[in-house]
């Protein structure tokens, strides 16, 4: 292996113990940033995640609403927790894991969230805003990437990044986040349509892969040198993470996210980063 580490883990922990400052100043002025969840369903995967966004919100001092319904639950249920984490003065910021339920309408029930209270970065209204380039959360795989990538010393300023998957979680937020005047990427977004993808993946400075398909990148078609980031999580037989990127690329990339330990930490701690920044800007409001 020759590529270096773009380690999620230390960095992740880096942010954490700024933000446990951050939020006993907060506290000091009475103010306890709380981070809801709703969990839909009992897919283990989402609750591995909520409950990791729950340890790691105790880790920092933020306080866990925690809310969960059965996969049979309807969209009125749902619209009725989401109703009920607007209105409760405890939960300053709150997300609704993803995916929801088949048959449940994501954009509705994202829609109804109040936007104040949005800490994944994915209402309309913060999408909004990041085209329009005003303050407001950023999404949190997206915004934890770019973290990463800065913290490791790596220029994005001029550089070409070659984005796959078009999903709003990351691919297509990423696109506008990266696109930013103070980001400043040259911006290639592929998705199944894409015609040549080993020749698009072969320009790229660097690479964030979030296709959900096993092993996708081809060390034949990293460019020597290039920081490849590996979003992808799908299960062998035995559970283990199969990212898409192929274990060969770390003979090729200059720099490399482990999967896992790389991404998903840094998602987990740009949430973190969303409530406390949340729970500033409504104390400020507030006077
Ligand atoms: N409302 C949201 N739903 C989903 C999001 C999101 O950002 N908001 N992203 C993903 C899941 N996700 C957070 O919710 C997430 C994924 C992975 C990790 C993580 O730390 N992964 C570990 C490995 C864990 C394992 O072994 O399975 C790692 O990469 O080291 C955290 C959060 C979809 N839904």
């Amino acid at each position: 292996m020759t590529a270096q580490i773009l380690d999620g883990k230390a960095t992740a922990a880096a942010i954490k113990s700024e933000l446990t400052a951050r939020v006993a100043a907060l506290k000091a002025r009475g103010i306890t940033p709380g981070l809801g969840t709703l969990l839909v369903g009992d897919d283990p995967g989402s609750r591995w995640y909520v409950n990791g966004k729950h340890k790691d919100c105790a880790e920092v001092g933020i306080a866990s609403i925690q809310r969960e319904l059965p996969a049979t639950a309807s969209q009125e249920d749902i619209e009725a927790v989401v109703r009920e984490l607007n209105e409760n003065p405890e939960c300053t910021g709150y997300i609704v894991q993803l995916p929801l339920p088949k048959g449940i309408d994501t954009n509705r029930v994202l829609e109804l969230m109040d936007p104040a209270k949005d800490a994944d970065g994915l209402h309309p209204m913060s999408l909004g805003r990041l085209v329009l380039n005003e303050p407001g959360p950023l999404p949190c795989t997206p915004y934890g990437i770019v973290r990463l990538l800065r913290h490791h010393g790596i220029e994005i300023n001029g550089a070409h990044v070659v984005l796959l998957g078009r999903g709003v979680t990351v691919g297509r937020s990423m696109g506008l986040l990266l696109t930013r005047k103070s980001e400043n990427a040259t911006v290639t977004l592929c998705h199944t349509g894409t015609r040549d993808l080993a020749a698009q993946l072969r320009q790229a400075d660097i690479v964030v892969a979030a296709a959900g398909v096993p092993h996708l990148v081809k060390p034949e078609d990293v460019k020597p040198g290039a920081a490849v980031l590996d979003v992808g999580v799908s299960r062998d037989e035995n559970g283990k993470i199969v990212g898409d990127v192929h274990p060969g690329v770390a003979e090729v990339a200059g720099w490399i996210s482990p999967n896992p330990g790389g991404v998903g930490p840094m998602t987990r701690a740009q949430l973190l980063v969303n409530v406390v920044e949340a729970a500033e800007r409504t104390s400020t409001s507030a006077g």
